[in-house]
């Protein structure tokens, strides 16, 4: 916020005009400076013109101005020493900025109570008490103070965004209609170079008004019940026929990085939506500086001011582009294996719902080149509560951006919750306003921008993060590595579990169904909780395919995720296959090899279970694709933990199985045994992954090899079938 414009407007001020003389006779030595912690450039012109003659209205007006623009607010001066320097705190950085251009032009904001606001006007104190404050809410838009100047006049002081103003500002004379006309302009200009833009207006109270103003306020502002509607109802009495002062446009700057952050996510084939709160001109122009619009894209402005209106707009844009309608509840989106289809996809700035791909529907129709929806707020009262809600998803789905303008905090929740009713699609929020609470809570993964916008953002997310930039590395590196290793972990837990099992399945089968096992009942329990457990969940937790440099130069190597490659039906299936034959290998070699010998069942089970064990050890170390000292310890350290304690085991007289492991180990054919079981298990597996990697190698396999060849991120080949990485 280092950038600020304001328009003031000059009238006729009434007994404002004394209270400016004595502060302008006063002015001058001895005025005590202050410092800011910002710097603001000030302008010259705006400048003299507080310099001048009190007789000036457009001087009076101005003082006007930026007296609103010190007290409406709900910023808090904060005295960091005794050499004047002040800190503006408070939760918007818009009212820090304000207050700090304000101080710029001599007006400081030196101390605010819940009673009364002192202002350094040109090194005089001004006391003003504060008579009433009503809050800025998303539904009013604005925000107003009451308060009276030592003179016992009252004013109402009003900022808001401009739809919301110029309905209270009266325009009973051809003046008031040529400046709210002018001052429109103005922050069409304003907002067009992506500036955000406040309407500032102010009124005298008469003593009636104030009286009646005052009842309600208290009864309302003490009412246990409904006291956020009383105190809307009550603030629209003294905000109404209000005269307009002027407007301020405010440079809200784009965060390092969101550019490339955006790019990366359209290629990584997320489709972003940007829901904001912003005037429709400041998030286009907001849109085009983070590269979310591009100039060759077709644009679809849907701004309807009723439900027949917002119908016809719809059906219009749809019939016009070919949109056909969807019926039912789409299937999990099945994202097109050309990653090159993700060049379409649309992009975020600050608020976003992160949505896969969807397979509209196209008919023959008019479009070049990639779509933009641009919708407001106003359209979506009419949509999102009416029937037009699957007409609003056939097109936002249709389109390659979607760009929602002036919507309130539940209208985002209503958009993130149109694409989570109505597909089995992932959606991610990511805000850092208050605003922007119910739209966080509202996705199935909420994350929070700790801003100066405060911490509710960031209280009500799943992820908190400093910047937008690094939803990037979440979703790229974390997102992508996260999505490999649970999706390998839900199928190695099956195999784990299904191996053993099986195994014991197949001794019942041997043994006439008897129902007895080979195992102890130790060796059983202590399977799953200590022989196998610890690998599992290291390499849950530390495996990573691809380096995290890798995956951030290729944001294409995240539709791995969306394709499903590392868990599917198939893989599901052929995983259990592989388990079925390494079970009978597991179950078949010991009992062939001794078949002949004098072992018994007791023997033969502790040669089973230390098999099953270093096969599943052995399973998992082949997966494994990146071995660190952890994991070497965890898998090999599992198989001689497993030793041991089977051997301690072997060694308690009371068990079935007493000494058995020191018979056993002490011939070769058990060794011999073990070793057959772990290459044959092992083997079919092994021949499939060579062939695979060998002739249909995915995105991610060709990355490793180029990681691994050339120990460093390059240009990936092209794929076979025309995929590249
Ligand atoms: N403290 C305030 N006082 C007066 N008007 C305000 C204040 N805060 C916001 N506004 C006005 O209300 C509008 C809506 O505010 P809201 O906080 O919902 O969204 P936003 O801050 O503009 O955008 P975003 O969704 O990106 O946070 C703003 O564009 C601004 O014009
Ligand atoms: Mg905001």
């Amino acid at each position: 916020m280092e950038f600020w414009k304001a328009s003031v407007y000059g009238k006729d001020y009434g007994d404002m005009l004394d209270l400016e003389v004595s502060l302008l006779k006063s002015n001058g030595a001895g005025a005590r400076k202050y410092k800011h912690k910002s710097e603001v450039a000030v302008d010259t012109e705006l400048m003299k013109l507080l310099h001048r003659e009190l007789t000036d209205a457009e001087r009076v007006a101005t003082h006007e101005f930026f007296l609103t623009l010190v007290v409406c607010n709900t910023v808090i001066p904060i005295s960091l020493d005794d050499n004047g320097s002040i800190d503006y705190q408070g939760e918007s950085p818009d009212e820090q900025a304000l207050v700090a251009a304000a101080a710029a032009y001599g007006y400081t904001l030196c101390e605010r109570t819940s009673g009364h606001i002192v202002v350094d006007v040109n090194g005089e104190k001004l006391r003003l008490d504060v008579l009433g404050l009503h809050e800025f809410d998303s539904v009013r838009k604005r925000m107003s103070v009451v308060i009276r100047f030592p003179n016992n006049s009252v004013k109402v002081l009003v900022k808001g965004a401009d739809t919301s103003m110029f309905s209270v500002i009266a325009k009973n004379t051809d003046k008031a209609d040529d400046l709210a006309r002018e001052t429109q302009k103005h922050l069409t200009d304003y907002s067009s170079i992506g500036l955000r833009t406040l309407v500032i207006a102010a009124k005298d109270l008469s003593k009636a008004e104030l009286e009646q103003w005052q009842c309600r306020y208290e009864n309302a502002s003490t009412s246990l019940t409904d006291r956020a509607i009383k105190l809307r109802q009550t603030a629209s009495i003294v905000e109404s026929e209000l005269s307009l002062v002027g407007a301020t446009a405010i440079e809200d700057r784009l965060q390092e990085g969101v550019p490339e952050t955006i790019e990366s996510l359209r290629q990584a084939g997320i489709k972003v939506w940007v829901l904001t709160g912003d005037k429709q001109e400041t998030a286009i122009s907001i849109g085009l500086a983070c590269k979310l619009l591009t100039s060759d894209m077709q644009m679809i402005v849907i701004n309807g001011n009723s439900e027949t209106n917002c119908r016809n707009l719809l059906l219009d844009a749809k019939a016009k582009y070919g949109v056909a309608s969807t019926c039912a509840k789409r299937k999990n989106f099945e994202l097109k294996s050309s990653a090159d289809k993700n060049d379409l996809q649309p992009a975020n700035y600050k608020t976003s719902s992160e949505v896969p791909q969807w397979e509209s529907v196209k008919e023959e129709a008019e479009v070049n080149g990639p779509l933009a929806l641009v919708i407001d707020g106003n359209s979506l009262v009419y949509i999102l509560e009416k029937d037009l809600e699957s007409e609003l998803f056939d097109l936002a789905t249709f389109c390659n951006v979607v760009l929602c303008c002036r919507v309130a905090p539940l209208q985002k929740a209503g958009i993130v919750d149109l694409i989570k009713s109505r597909t089995d699609d992932m959606t991610l929020a990511i805000g850092d306003g208050a605003n922007d609470v119910s739209m966080i809570q509202m996705a199935d993964v909420g994350i929070g921008i700790c801003g100066q916008e405060g911490r509710q953002a960031v209280m009500a997310s799943d992820f908190a993060m400093g910047q937008f930039r690094f939803l990037k590395r979440l979703l790229l590196v974390h997102g992508h590595w996260n999505y490999q290793r649970i999706a390998y972990l839900v199928l190695y837990n099956f195999y784990r579990n299904a191996v053993f099992v099986l195994m014991l399945f197949w001794y019942i089968l041997c043994s006439a169904f008897s129902t007895t096992s080979a195992l102890t009942d130790w060796s059983s329990v202590l399977y799953s909780v200590i022989y196998t457990s610890i690998p599992t969940v290291v390499v849950g937790v530390l495996d990573k395919d691809l380096n995290h440099r890798t995956l951030l130069e290729y944001p294409k190597l995240y539709g791995a995720g969306h394709r499903h490659e590392a868990y599917n039906l198939h893989l599901f299936w052929v995983t259990m296959l592989d388990t079925l034959w390494q079970s009978l290998v597991l179950f078949y070699i010991p009992l062939f090899t001794y078949n002949e010998s004098t072992v018994d069942m007791w023997s033969l089970g502790s040669l089973w279970t230390i098999a099953v064990v270093i096969l599943v050890n052995i399973h998992l170390a082949m997966d494994i694709q990146q071995w660190v000292s952890i994991t070497q310890m965890a898998v090999w350290g599992s198989i001689f933990i497993s030793y041991g304690c089977m051997l301690l085991l072997d060694s308690i007289p009371v068990f079935p199985n007493y000494w058995t492991i020191y018979h056993l180990a002490a011939s070769p054919p058990y060794w011999l045994t073990i070793i057959l079981i772990t290459i044959i298990a092992l083997l079919p597996r092994f021949l499939v992954k060579i062939v695979y990697q060998r002739f249909w190698p995915s995105d991610i396999q060709i990355a490793r090899e180029a990681e691994i060849l050339l120990e460093r991120p390059v240009s990936l080949p092209k794929k076979r079938g025309g995929r590249s990485t």
